[in-house]
Parts: structure tokens; C-alpha cells; sequence
């Protein structure tokens, strides 16, 4: 009965799991897949998550699969490289000033692998949570087939779709964007076709603007596609608009290409009894800064934190600041990176490119906006 639930066996949700381990609750992990999600998604660690997963002993591991990158850049797509910023101005507020490029699907086996080293802790594959029973003190999940699993309290990190998110009724309000996003990952190699390249390149332009970003096994391109256009055309005419970023004189090596529906949402409450949402299942938003899967990492270290005491105010305070977050920093700062890569005013996309440029070129702007692009001003208050 002391025993915490945790809906999804991706990085939020082990997340929740190993960190209430290592406090000394037992866990019990259900996951609807029958193993680990083998697909990529994000992809970029930022320092203040790289430094939870190392207070969980699982940096050191994810740093030997991963890809240092002390920088990113923003470029245009006429003029090239605008601004290049470095995180090492950083140094003096994390211990690690960069950004780690490493797909999540790498972070799960490993969060897997430690937390079935705790004793009481286990991981339930083909077990979707389907509906929720709650009474004072107790919470049970029920799978779509009848099983039923006790426990003190249920953290619900199974993804955007959430089947826990729905069996509270939690409202999940928001918009949805016309434009989809089509991601490629191509086996070319990048570096060196376009000048000052870094491993992550957000690319501004009113119409064809796009994101080049590396991870350890490949290059990927976000490129916005136009409301309403069926998606075979664009998969079809993808290899032509890779060639207006770089002509190589042959087509780009395209691995996989996929398009997918980009919402900003987040759900009227992060708390529901003793069931708590976390990462997708709480709020969604658009990959551009990198923010979804790592604001859901913070939200897993924060509830473990809560839950580990059994302090029901904790608990609450906990599911509000997150939600607040959710509000007030994820999703604004992700939108506002999504109207500003795409901004139709010239003068205006001008002038915020002329900020990139003196952000980049002076090291005290560059840390504040760097503490804020990098999520450690949303966790903790910092020093001018
Ligand atoms: O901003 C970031 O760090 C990630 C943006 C991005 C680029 C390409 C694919 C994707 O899923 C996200």
C-alpha cells in the first residue's frame, strides 16, 4: 500500500521512478508498450537536467553515448551564421555548460537498468493503465483488462495521450498549430557544407525556416509545412526543399521522414487526488529550445521529492509551481521561438537578429539570456 505507481516507462516517468527509489520507496512502473520505446524524439539534455541525472548516478553513463555541444546558433537563412552562443559563460552557474546531444531512447535502458538494481522496485510491460479508483489514502490503476495494481499515491507520465490524464477528466486546453512539423534524419554528413555550423542551428526565415540539429547517430531538419497540404506531397517534395539549404550536386541521404501535429496545451491541474501528472501528460509544446522532454525530467525530481515525504502540502506546492512553469516559462519561451524563427515583418526579424548578434558578442547578456535558454532561471533564482 506505501508502494508508488507510475504510469510509462519513458524518461519522465523512470525518471520519477529511479529518484523515488533512491529515496527508499518502492516503485511499481506500468507500461502500456511491450518494451521500451525504441523511437528517437528529443534529443538535447540541458545542464540543469544533466545535473538531476547526475544526482540519480545516470549523467556518467548518458555523457559516453552522447555529444558534448558547447554552443548552438542562429542563422538566417539568406545571410548565414548570426550568432554563435557559448555556454561556458555558464560555467560559474552549472557544472555543465553545455548542452548534451543524445536521443532519449538511449536514457531509458539506462534509468531502466538502474532502478531494477532497488530492491521492491519493478517494471510492468503490456500493462496500460486504462482507468483510476481513488479512496483517502489509496489509489488504484486499473489496466484495460481488469488487473488492478494498489498504491499510496499514482504519478501519470504516460505521454500526451495520457489514458491517466483522461480517466481523471483533466481538461488539457490549448492550441493546436496549423503549420505541422515534418522532421528528417539524413545519414549525410553536415559540418562543412554550410559555414560555422554547430550542433544545433536554428535557422530564421519567414517561409522556409528550419532547425539542423546533431545527435550522436545523425543530422535531423525540422521543416514547417503549409496548413492543409496533404502529407504525402510533403514527404514527396522534401528532398527537393533539402537542396535549397545545401546542393551537395546529389540528393541528401534522407534515413526517415515523419510529420507530426505540434500543440502547445497544458492540463487545468498537475494534481488530482493522490494522482499527479507529469512531462506529456501534463503539458505539451513545440520542440523548438529543446523544452518538453526536460521540463518532464524536472517534473518527475520534483515529485519524487514531494512524495518521498508523504507531506500531502509538499505534494500540492510541487504539482502548482510545475504547473507554473508549464505556463509561464514553457510555453512562452517555446512559442515565442516558434513566432520569432518565422517573423514576416523584416524590420522586425532585422532587429531581433541584431539582438542575437550583441547577445553573442557580449558575455553578461549572453548568460542571462543563456540562464533563461537553458532552463536554469525556471528551477532557481540567480545571481545578476
Ligand atoms: O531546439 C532543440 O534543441 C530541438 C529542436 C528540434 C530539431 C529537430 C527535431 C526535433 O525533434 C527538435
Amino acid at each position: 500500500m506505501n508502494r508508488i505507481l507510475v504510469a510509462g516507462a519513458g524518461p519522465v516517468g523512470l525518471t520519477a521512478a529511479l529518484a523515488l527509489a533512491r529515496r527508499g520507496r518502492r516503485v511499481t512502473v506500468l507500461e502500456a508498450g511491450d518494451a521500451l520505446a525504441g523511437q528517437s524524439r528529443a534529443s538535447t539534455f540541458h545542464p540543469p537536467t544533466l545535473e538531476m541525472l547526475d544526482d540519480l548516478g545516470v549523467a556518467g553513463e548518458l555523457h559516453e553515448r552522447g555529444l558534448v555541444s558547447p554552443t548552438f546558433a542562429y542563422r538566417d537563412r539568406r545571410a548565414g551564421l548570426v550568432a554563435l552562443l557559448d555556454l561556458a559563460v555558464l560555467a560559474g552557474d552549472t557544472r555543465y555548460p553545455y548542452r548534451l546531444q543524445c536521443e532519449q531512447s538511449k536514457l531509458t535502458p539506462i534509468l531502466l537498468d538502474h532502478l531494477l538494481r532497488h530492491d521492491g522496485c519493478e517494471v510492468h510491460f503490456g500493462w496500460p493503465v486504462a482507468g483510476i479508483a481513488q479512496e483517502p489514502g489509496r489509489v488504484t490503476a486499473i489496466a484495460a483488462d481488469g488487473r488492478t495494481l494498489d498504491g499510496r499515491w499514482l504519478i501519470g507520465a504516460d505521454g500526451a495521450h495520457s489514458a491517466t490524464r483522461r480517466a481523471l477528466a483533466v481538461d488539457f486546453a490549448g492550441i493546436t498549430y496549423p503549420e505541422r512539423f515534418l522532421v528528417a534524419s539524413v545519414h549525410d554528413e553536415l559540418t562543412g557544407w554550410l559555414d560555422g555550423l554547430a550542433a544545433v542551428n536554428y535557422v530564421y526565415d519567414p517561409v522556409e525556416w528550419c532547425v539542423l540539429l546533431r545527435t550522436p547517430d545523425r543530422w535531423r531538419v525540422l521543416l514547417p509545412t503549409p496548413d492543409g497540404t496533404p502529407d504525402s506531397a510533403e514527404l514527396e517534395r522534401l528532398p527537393a526543399r533539402l537542396l535549397t539549404i545545401h546542393d551537395p550536386g546529389r540528393p541528401w541521404r534522407i534515413a526517415h521522414a515523419g510529420m507530426y501535429r505540434v500543440h502547445q496545451r497544458v492540463a487545468a491541474t498537475f494534481r488530482a487526488g493522490r494522482v499527479l501528472l507529469a512531462g506529456d501528460a501534463a503539458h505539451v509544446n513545440n520542440p523548438l529550445g529543446g523544452l518538453g522532454m526536460n521540463s518532464g525530467i524536472h517534473d518527475a525530481v520534483a515529485y519524487a521529492k514531494a512524495l518521498a515525504g508523504d507531506d500531502d502540502a509538499a505534494v500540492t506546492a510541487a504539482a502548482a509551481e510545475r504547473r507554473r512553469i508549464a505556463l509561464e516559462y514553457v510555453q512562452s519561451v517555446s512559442h515565442q521561438n516558434y513566432e520569432r524563427m518565422r517573423d514576416a515583418d523584416p524590420a522586425a526579424r532585422a532587429a531581433h537578429l541584431e539582438t542575437l548578434r550583441a547577445t553573442a558578442a557580449d558575455p553578461a547578456r549572453a548568460r542571462a539570456a543563456l540562464l533563461k535558454s537553458s532552463m536554469i532561471a525556471s528551477l532557481r533564482p540567480v545571481a545578476a
